[in-house]
């Protein structure tokens, strides 16, 4: 993560807001609430006139005023007197509590409430307490205090908050700006007809869809053949206009992986494998590595800087592989390249319906579907019920999320517990 470089910063608009991550801090530009307001419609009163108000001997208000929300008037009140409030409004100088309508004397629940002519006077058959149903200016928010923190996503209810506080434009990182390419000499576009030995290519609309879910921009989603040329011409083609590479395929070792002879160029079996680095930066950690994780499916996989400085992410072709692969190392890059601090990525206990073989020594993750029903204790079973086989493009689609069975476990049995992630957003 340390080598993904951090978007550039802008201002926006709170509506153009949404999903960015924050780059400075959100200051309030209010107290919230403002003013001292009423929690309840009813009465506004001095708590000290319903001291000794009993349901023997119930104390009479005379009502003053009507204070709806959004109103300016402030009556101020004195001893013996109430003011009809509604939720929201500003409490009147000299009120200091609210009585719900509700614990007035005499309110009937079947009334017409609206439209009716503001009562003379009031009936309160109990004492109500100083504060009682009163919202404190300030006690929500105060003015210049942080409403939300730079690397904090603007997710709906915080972009409600940001707004609630009196801002109306925020300093958020710009959407890092991908570019998402499927390789492979075998693709077509989905619905051509395919002859022997093609196939759709469904991981760029994967990927690009994946990438606008985590924030990025996508600038070019397409596909080329295995001949090291074309890919080399996108990545030329593509460098003004992008901040970030996405590959699908040719990862692996095949005489063909196209990916790793043109993204590592200078390694063995690259296409500069053999000859002398311009550039020694190519030989030091920042160049594209080719490597295989632990993680299965997605054991082959290349990242690392290509020499215009973008980072690009290499991932297998195999469609299940792509998606692991992206969550687990294209989803962070995105993120850091935002400057996202907290990981949004939640994973949840659930027990298995059924069981599967695990590889030893390699972290395992299973397309999984929810079979229980809703407000059940959470149950899974594989969705492609033939273990991680890494080719079922088809069957991810009976898919709800993943399952994570940790390196250690050799075989998961019905009953056991995973952890789940939903990826139904
Ligand atoms: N000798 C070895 N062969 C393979 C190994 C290995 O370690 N040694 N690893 C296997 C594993 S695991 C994986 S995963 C794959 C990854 O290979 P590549 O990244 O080189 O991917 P390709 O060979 O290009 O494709 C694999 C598979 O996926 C299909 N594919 C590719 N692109 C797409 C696309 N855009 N949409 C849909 N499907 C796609 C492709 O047709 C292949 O069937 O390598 C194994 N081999
Ligand atoms: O790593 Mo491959 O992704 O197991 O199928």
């Amino acid at each position: 993560m340390d080598l993904v470089p951090l978007a550039p910063t802008e201002a926006l608009p709170l509506e153009g807001a949404l999903g960015r991550t924050l780059a400075a801090d959100a200051v309030a530009a209010l107290d919230l609430p403002p003013w001292d307001n009423s929690a309840m419609d009813g009465y506004a009163v001095c708590s000290s006139d319903t001291t000794d108000a009993t349901a023997a001997a119930p104390v009479r208000l005379s009502v003053i005023a009507e204070l709806p929300a959004g109103t300016e008037a402030d009556p101020s009140l004195e001893s013996g007197q109430a003011a009809a409030i509604m939720t929201g409004a500003p409490m009147p100088t000299g009120a200091d509590a609210v009585v719900p309508l509700e614990d007035t004397v005499g309110w009937d629940p079947a009334a017409p409430t609206a439209g009716t002519a503001l009562p003379d006077h009031v009936g309160l058959d109990r004492p109500s307490p100083g504060g009682k149903h009163v919202r404190r200016s300030g006690e929500d928010v105060r003015s210049g205090d942080r409403v939300a923190a730079a690397g904090e996503l603007l997710a709906p209810h915080r972009l409600a908050a940001v707004a609630a506080a009196g801002i109306a434009t925020v300093t958020v990182r710009r959407k890092p700006r991908v570019a998402v390419v499927s390789t492979g000499s075998e693709l077509v576009a989905p619905g051509e007809p395919v002859r022997r030995g093609q196939i759709p290519d469904s991981n760029s609309l994967l990927l690009a869809s994946l990438v606008a879910a985590s924030g990025g921009e996508v600038v070019h989603r397409g596909r080329v053949s295995d001949d090291p040329a074309e890919l080399q011409s996108l990545l030329d083609s593509t460098r003004a206009g992008s901040d970030a590479v996405v590959t699908t395929g040719g990862a692996s070792v095949g005489a063909h992986d196209v990916a790793r002879l043109v993204l590592a160029p200078h390694a063995p079996g690259g296409t500069l494998s053999g000859g002398v680095s311009e550039d020694p930066a190519d030989l030091a950690d920042r160049a594209v590595r080719f490597d295989r994780v632990a993680v299965q499916p997605g054991k082959p996989q290349g990242f690392g800087l290509l020499p215009d400085g973008r980072p690009v992410w290499s991932l297998p072709g195999n469609p299940v592989s792509a998606w692991v692969s992206y969550l687990l190392f294209v989803e962070p890059g995105l993120w850091a390249m935002q400057g996202r601090a907290v990981p949004r990525a939640a994973w949840i206990p659930a027990t298995t319906d059924d069981g599967w073989r695990s590889p030893h020594r390699r972290e395992q993750f299973v397309p999984v579907r929810v079979t229980s029903a809703p407000g059940e204790p959470l149950r899974i079973a594989q969705a492609t019920e033939r273990g991680s086989g890494s080719h079922l493009a088809g069957r991810l689609a009976r898919a709800t999320g993943l399952a994570r069975v940790p390196a250690s476990t050799d075989a998961v049995l019905p009953g056991d517990t995973v952890l789940y992630r939903s990826l139904e957003v």
